[in-house]
Formats: structure tokens, sequence, C-alpha cells
């Protein structure tokens, strides 16, 4: 069904998770305190903040992987949770095709997950080797694993590490058709000042309370933002997105005049847009600087992630 949603709804029953006043406390200091936030249906909302502001401690608040010291979580009754974690606990020494991946904390149908890898554009790696995706492979397979058991609320800890540009710009183009075709809520988790601004319903500026929240739009003209993020934060306005290529999942590239060639370059007579950004010779334009951070986390450990229910 496809529900074109935005902005999630208004009513009482559209509310998936609500966190009032939450804290978590770990050897005699709070880690985040008095976080108040909600995710709707079909609601995007970004945490930001630097390193360490508790970002994901508040996503594990949320979704009942951390339980709070102080305040409350509310979880909509039989929540269904897609995770995505920061990192992943997986032996990479041993074999893991992505279809095992795909099951590794609960069973799914061949065909739940085809249609989850074709979603994410990597059907075709079904049974390829998970220690040799790149870092946009990877993150569309952790992606369709996230959501093939079709959860209300998708929840993605920087969904977009160890991505180049042009892949991040349409992993966040996916991640919102995700949300425009199944009316999800999402809570995602973003050191990305500029390209999650435009995309996101609700930005949270997190310094282990919540510094400021609004539109994007209001958050990033906010003095707590300006203060929290300093020089980064002055340059930022909000992304616009307007590419004239789309990157395929297989690697080539499909132009704006419907052709396909398997690299694209600014003199190949495909672009029009000389404007802006230039970036290793795509046409990307963007306002200000890009000061995101990126690590690849294959072979860190620590959780699995996947689907959960409440
Ligand atoms: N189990 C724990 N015990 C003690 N301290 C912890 C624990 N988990 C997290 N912390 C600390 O809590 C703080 C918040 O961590 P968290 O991972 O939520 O930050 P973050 O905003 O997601 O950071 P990053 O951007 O670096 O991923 C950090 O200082 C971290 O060291």
């Amino acid at each position: 069904m496809l529900m074109n949603v935005r902005g999630g709804g208004d009513r009482a029953e559209d509310q998936l998770v609500s966190l009032k006043g939450t804290g978590i406390r770990r050897d005699g200091r709070w880690l985040v305190r008095g976080i108040d936030l909600s995710i709707r249906r079909g609601e995007v909302v970004t945490l930001i903040g630097p390193n360490g502001a508790g970002k994901s401690t508040t996503a594990k608040l949320a979704i009942g992987v951390l339980r709070p010291d102080e305040g409350s979580v509310a979880r909509m009754r039989g929540l269904r949770i897609g995770y995505v974690p920061q990192k992943l606990a997986v032996d990479w020494t041993m074999p893991l095709s992505v279809r095992r991946l795909m099951r590794l904390t609960a069973p799914l149908a061949d065909a739940e997950i085809m249609t989850a890898l074709t979603a994410t554009g990597i059907a075709h790696l079904l049974d390829a080797e998970v220690r040799h995706l790149s870092g946009g492979e990877f993150q569309r397979a952790l992606l369709a694993r996230a959501i093939a058991r079709k959860p209300d609320l998708l929840v993605l800890d920087e969904p977009v590490q160890g991505v180049d540009f042009a892949g991040e710009a349409a992993l966040y183009e996916l991640i919102r058709s995700i949300r425009n075709a199944t009316g999800c809520g999402i809570l995602m988790i973003s050191h990305d000042l500029h390209m999650v601004m435009a995309g996101t319903d609700t930005v949270i500026c997190l310094n282990g309370h919540v510094c400021c929240r609004g539109t994007p739009e209001t958050v990033s003209q906010s003095s707590d933002y300006m203060k929290l993020f300093g020089g980064s934060a002055r340059s930022i306005a909000v992304y616009n997105h307007h590419h004239d290529h789309t990157h395929l999942p297989d690697g080539r590239v499909e132009h704006s005049d419907g052709s396909v060639t398997d690299h694209c370059h600014p003199q190949d007579g495909h672009h029009h847009d000389k404007g802006g950004h230039d970036h290793e010779g795509h046409d990307h334009p963007h306002n200000g600087d890009h000061a995101h951070q990126h690590g690849h986390n294959h072979h860190q450990s620590s959780q699995t992630g996947g689907s959960a229910r409440a």
C-alpha cells in the first residue's frame, strides 16, 4: 500500500514512541538526561550532536535495549522495530552470505528476503559474501534486514557510514522512499549536518540533553546549535539535492536523458548543471562545506540489530 505521508499524523494512535524526561546513569554520571521526544507514524526524526552526545544511547532507550534510570519511555503496543545499529557483532573471519545475514536474528522466508533486497536495490547480491560488499552495499544490506519484517519504526544509527558522497545521497533518498511507501516512522542518527537536514521533519540536537529541536530550518538558525557546532554550523544551509543522474545499485549510472553508462564524467555530454560543488566528477551542488565523519564498522562488534517487537 502506498501511503505518501509526510510529517506523520496527529492522532494519539500514530505515536510510536515517546520519551518523557528520560535519563540514564552509568558509573556515577548521566549519559543523557531530561530527554523528551516522540516519533509518530510517517515522521522522520533525526538526532544530531557531537561524539559522545548520547545519540546512540537515546536511540537504545527509545527501542528498549536500555532501560531509563529516570523518566519514562512509552512504546505503541506491538510496535515492530527495525534497527540498524552503529556496530555489528559478527565474526568476520567466518563466511557469511547476505542471505544468512538477513536471517541472523530471526527467520525470514525467501520471498521476504528478496522483497527487502529488491527494495534496497541489492537483490543481485543475495549470495554475495558480506565481507566483500562495498560500504554502500553493506549499509543497503543492513537496511534490507531492518525493513524485512515491515517495521512500524525504523531506527538507523548512522546509516551512511562508510558510504561516499554520491552513495550517501542515494541512501538518504532510499530511506525517504521507504518512509513514503510504508508510512513507518524513522529515528535516524547522523553526523551529516547538510544532507540529512532536508529530508527530516524534526531535528533534535543533543549534547547530553536536548540543546534545541525543531524543523531543519529553525534548528540550523538556533544559537544553541551554532554554539554546539561552532564554525561548521555557520556555513550550514539546508541542502537542496538536485543531481542530474542516478547511481544504479550495480554501479552503472543512469542519466537524465535515460541513457545508462558504466561511469559518469562531467564532460560526457550527459551533465547539464555546471553550478556548485563537483565531487569526483559528479555534479552534486550543495550549500556550505561538508563536515561529516565516517567510519566503516564491518569489523567492530557490539550488537546485531535487525528487527524486534516491543
Ligand atoms: N554502558 C556504558 N557505560 C558507561 N558509559 C557509556 C556506556 N555507553 C555509553 N557510554 C558513554 O555515554 C556517552 C554517550 O555515548 P553514545 O554512544 O550515546 O554517544 P553518541 O552521541 O552516539 O556518540 P558518537 O557520535 O561518537 O557515536 C559517551 O560518553 C559514552 O562513552
